[in-house]
């Protein structure tokens, strides 16, 4: 598969678009023409530095405006076309796209469309280049592709064929199974984007909101099957559109692009192997849990407290490094004092088992996902290590065969036996925070890399703005991971462990006990939740004794309390009745609220 990349797509000049291009690993790029107009290189320097990159020009775009237009215009869309044939020629890129006309056009007519586009084939041909109509979701009277596809036929121009858009085609709903009916000699170019699912006018969405496969909602794998059953063998090229990508820096969001389209695909070849050919990416694998959490602090022993508090047992001191381990169930939490000089607790990696750790590390690093290295000793057990887009370290480890610890436990000494009765079963999800920049690429690396399923998105009141918020999970919920995306206003990365209970109300009650002070829940919520879900008063008493939250859906209870911040991080218990599935997202405004009023208080 050749792949190739829209230089709009992308922040910086245009030699810096290239260069992050090339890095990146692409085949070659789409010279976006207000690129090409605001660079001082002339069309001879670009085509020398493509070379020198080892880039193919692939698409010169867009022109506009072409067809269905009184006679008069089409002369002078003529002159226009030649113009740019002629800095194609210095360029040495030989395809044009040419978008369905959304301003001038006056004649809603196939025939008039087709001979139109069959004269702009002609005076191509004569430049060597060729015309790929495409129809822009928001044409003046072309906007299914179905329709160009129909022109293009009726044009018979061997100089014109067509460029089908995915989200030109998918954001309106328009079958991609009619593509198998084109022929694919005549498919002169593929664009693929993704989007969120948004209710909004198409050419926002479009110009603002696209996404690289993987990031949104599209069934982008089957989209490419219908192409490549047409024996379509072209370039197969990204063209994103999105406020973020063109201010955040481009050798990064090259890297997420190019790994977008690998995984694309991989699925397809997964989903489709009948269209492509098997996938070179190892296979993905489920994780059968999280295996670690690690906290890092220049001092964790505010940390340390809260967990004694909660129950958890501490499992002793690293035989070499400056690493302690507690545990509670099958939730083991490292605490890090390493490298950490006048850092507050800050949740810094997340492990998680496998059955397979060789297979699944080299899944992740064929797709360009960067290593982290660790310092290890002789006789340790090795944790691959690699860097997740939005922050923590990802380590993978041997799933212990048939239950128990995994083998690197055992690195740990003079700790004490786990408690018994503690009430704690295992992690129930890790609450993460990724930026607004970093979102759209951590969505793809758990769905697209890990294979976790990618729920809804949520939106959740704080006092200083909203959250985004969204959860990855494996598709058995062992493992939850809830991102938010804070509101810009919060400096303050705040991440937090849930761990399960069988009896949230006996572990509230021996924390307090031993001293800890719970994030205080207003007496409202407590005359909310009776009302909302009328509940016994008693009940309410005793959830409200302990600062214990309620939920409910059509499945079952949640009950649920929450430590007070320790620098970035906190700790949540949980305790599912029945078939409870959610988070208790009803209670994030007031936790959020809390939180802040805290905050506020201590004058952060
Ligand atoms: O938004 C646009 O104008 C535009 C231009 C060229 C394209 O290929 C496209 O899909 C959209
Ligand atoms: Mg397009």
């Amino acid at each position: 598969m050749r792949t190739s990349i829209a230089t709009v797509c992308l922040s910086g000049s245009l030699e810096e678009k290239m260069s992050a291009c090339a890095q990146a690993g692409f085949d070659g790029i789409e010279v976006f023409e207000p690129d090409l107009v605001a660079s001082d290189l002339t069309p001879e320097e670009i085509r020398a530095r493509a070379e020198r990159l080892g880039l193919t020009l692939d698409l010169y775009q867009p022109f506009r405006d072409f067809e269905g237009v009184t006679e008069e215009l089409l002369e002078a869309n003529l002159r226009r076309a030649e113009a740019r044939f002629q800095v194609m020629a210095r360029l040495g890129i030989d395809t044009i796209l040419v978008c369905s006309n959304v301003a001038t056009a006056t004649i809603d007519s196939d025939d008039v469309s087709a001979a139109q586009l069959r004269r702009l084939g002609d005076l191509a041909a004569g430049y060597g280049v060729r015309i790929a109509f495409e129809a822009l979701a928001w044409g003046r009277y072309v906007s299914d592709y179905r329709r160009a596809w129909r022109i293009v036929q009726l044009a018979d121009h061997p100089n014109v064929g067509t460029c089908l858009d995915s989200f030109h085609i998918l954001s309106r709903g328009h079958d991609p199974a009619g593509i198998e009916e084109i022929d694919g000699a005549k498919i002169f170019f593929l664009q693929l984007a993704d989007a969120p699912e948004l209710s909004m006018d198409v050419l926002s969405w479009s110009r603002h909101h696209r996404l690289f496969p993987g990031e949104g909602e599209f069934d982008l794998g089957a989209f490419l099957a219908h192409v490549l059953r047409t024996g379509y063998d072209g370039p197969v090229s990204l063209e994103v559109f999105n406020d973020t990508f063109r201010q955040t820096a481009s050798g990064t969001t090259a890297v997420q692009a190019h790994r977008s389209l690998f995984t694309l695909a991989d699925e397809t070849a997964r989903r489709f192997p009948d269209a492509a050919g098997p996938s070179t990416v190892p296979d993905l694998q489920e994780p059968a849990g999280v295996d670690f959490v690690e906290i890092q602090a220049e001092d964790t022993r505010d940390v340390e407290e809260a967990l004694e508090q909660l129950g958890f047992s501490f499992r002793g001191q690293h035989r070499t490094k400056r690493v302690r381990l507690w545990s509670a169930g099958g939730a083991r939490i490292v605490l890090n004092e390493q490298y950490a000089r006048g850092d507050e607790p800050h949740l810094s990696g997340l492990g998680l088992l496998y059955g397979d750790v060789e297979t699944a590390e080299q899944r992740i690093s064929a797709l360009d996902v960067p290593r982290m290295p660790r310092p290890m000793q002789a006789g340790e057990q090795r944790l691959p290590a690699f860097a997740t887009p939005h922050g923590p370290q990802l380590f993978l480890a041997e799933a212990p065969a048939g239950g128990g610890e995994p083998g690197w436990v055992e690195e740990f000494e003079h700790g004490f036996a786990p408690e018994d009765g503690s009430h704690l079963g295992a992690f129930d999800h890790v609450n993460l925070v990724s930026s607004w920049e970093t979102h759209d690429e951590t969505v793809h690396f758990y769905g697209s890399v890990l294979g976790f399923e990618k729920g809804p998105v949520n939106q959740v009141a704080s006092p200083h703005g909203l959250v985004r918020s969204r959860v990855v999970r494996t598709a058995d919920g062992t493992v939850r991971l809830p991102f938010n995306v804070l509101p810009a206003v919060h400096e303050q990365k705040t991440e937090h462990v849930a761990l399960t209970s069988d009896n949230v109300l006996a572990v509230a009650h021996r924390a307090r006990k031993r001293g800890m002070r719970f994030l205080p829940v207003p007496a409202n919520y407590y005359d909310d939740v009776r009302a909302r879900f009328d509940l016994d008063d008693r009940y309410v008493d005793l959830l409200r004794s302990h600062q214990v939250l309620y939920d409910r859906d059509g499945r079952g209870e949640f009950l649920h309390f929450y430590t007070r911040r320790i620098g970035g991080v906190f700790f949540e218990v949980v305790e599912r009745i029945g078939g409870y599935d959610g988070y208790g997202a009803d209670n994030a405004p007031v936790r959020l609220a809390a939180q802040s009023r805290l905050d506020d208080a201590a004058g952060r």
